[in-house]
């Protein structure tokens, strides 16, 4: 097994940063390369960027496929074989259970989490409502499809998959469907494309992902070495917001796919050498249907002095949104996806026969 630890060698550990081969994953692991590097100069990073089922899979709608480690597996699998020693994710993608021997070593400071809309080059449109009925829109996104499909039901919503290079190549190509996809304004950002930003689609209009525009380092739960580097670079608020999502989140037993919208902030915070002592977090939640009509969201306010509070803020806040109608929602997205995964299966079993039919004539 590849074993980096240079635990026979002399001289300090070199620390190996992996993460998806896609230049805005590349742009994020040198970001935390970076900050590791200023905060430790003694010690030597490297990076390693690899190729994952996700970046592979670009055909499949995501709502069929989604709900796995589409993002972090491979990765994962190189992280338990010491192959490396610390995962560079945005969060977003990042399952909200997360495998044995694995666990998240910091958040690091989110940028805008809001989703933007891009409208195609050298069309005059500057928002949503001035699209002409009828538009279409790319985004391969539930969340984003469900909510916008209640402001703007005369707008036609269609899957772009791709890297958000390949997403703005298919949306700025003469002959594309696209009048506009929206994207996290993030990684537009991080690309340092934030000028293809039209305007910002914001809350209660469009409640943005769970995690959106964090960053987080995912190490092994037994290398102590690596959880002390991480613990100088978390970013507290931060933290406490992304923690409380994800454990919303997770109590909805939904992944990337299902369509859930938060909004959070932290105020009144008071710190002790880095450490929030004390903050109030306001969560808001919202589970909308697919197809736009049934929608239900509420809110949290809770005194928190731990991420384990604000975790539980996040539990309490499914738990509400469960009790008023987000149960039903999510059952029918159930039964929905495992209809069409059937579908999808027969359809390839057809495709399977008709092929070698035609082989054997
Ligand atoms: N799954 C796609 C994904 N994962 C992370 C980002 C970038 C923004 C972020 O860090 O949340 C994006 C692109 C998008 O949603 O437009």
């Amino acid at each position: 097994m590849a074993q980096t630890q240079s635990t026979e060698k002399s001289g300090p550990r070199a620390f190996i940063l992996a993460s998806r081969a896609s230049k805005l994953a590349q742009i994020q692991t040198n970001l935390v390369r970076d900050a590791l590097e200023t905060t430790f100069p003694s010690l030597s990073f490297d990076t390693s960027f690899m190729t994952t089922e996700g970046d592979k899979n670009q055909s499949q709608a995501l709502y069929l496929i989604g709900g796995k480690a589409l993002w972090t597996k491979e990765l994962e699998v190189a992280l338990k074989d010491n192959a490396v020693d610390m995962l560079v994710h945005s969060l977003k993608d990042v399952p909200t259970i997360l495998p044995e021997g694995c666990e998240i070593g910091a958040i690091l400071e989110r940028e805008n989490p809001v989703d933007s809309l891009v409208v195609r080059q050298g069309i005059p449109y500057k928002s949503l409502g001035e699209l002409p009925d009828g538009s279409v829109v790319g985004t391969s996104s539930v969340r984003r499809v469900a909510q916008l499909r209640r402001s703007f039901p005369k707008l036609i919503f269609q899957d772009v998959r791709g890297n958000l290079n390949t997403r703005l190549a298919k949306l700025d190509a003469p002959d594309g469907p696209y009048v506009a996809i929206i994207l996290a304004k993030a990684g537009l950002v991080r690309l340092g494309m934030g000028d293809r930003v039209t305007a910002d689609i914001t809350a209660p209009t469009l409640y943005h992902a769970v995690s959106q525009g964090a960053l987080a380092i995912e190490i092994r739960s037994n290398d102590r070495q690596a959880q002390e580097l991480c613990k100088a670079i978390i970013h507290p608020e931060t933290q406490l917001k992304c923690m409380a999502e994800r454990a919303l989140l997770r109590e909805l037993e939904g992944g990337c796919s299902v369509p859930v919208g938060v909004g959070s902030s932290v105020t009144d915070v008071e710190k002790d050498e880095g450490v929030v002592k004390r903050a109030v977090l306001r969560l808001t939640g919202c589970v909308t249907s697919i197809d736009g009509l049934t929608h239900v969201e509420n809110s949290v306010t809770e005194l928190v002095t731990s991420t384990l509070q604000a975790e539980a803020a996040g539990v309490k806040l499914a738990k509400i949104l469960i009790n008023t109608g987000a149960k039903a929602i999510l059952d029918d997205i159930t039964l929905d996806r495992a209809k069409r995964i059937d579908e999808s299966k027969a359809s390839e079993e057809v495709q399977k026969i008709e092929t070698a039919m035609a082989g054997s004539s």
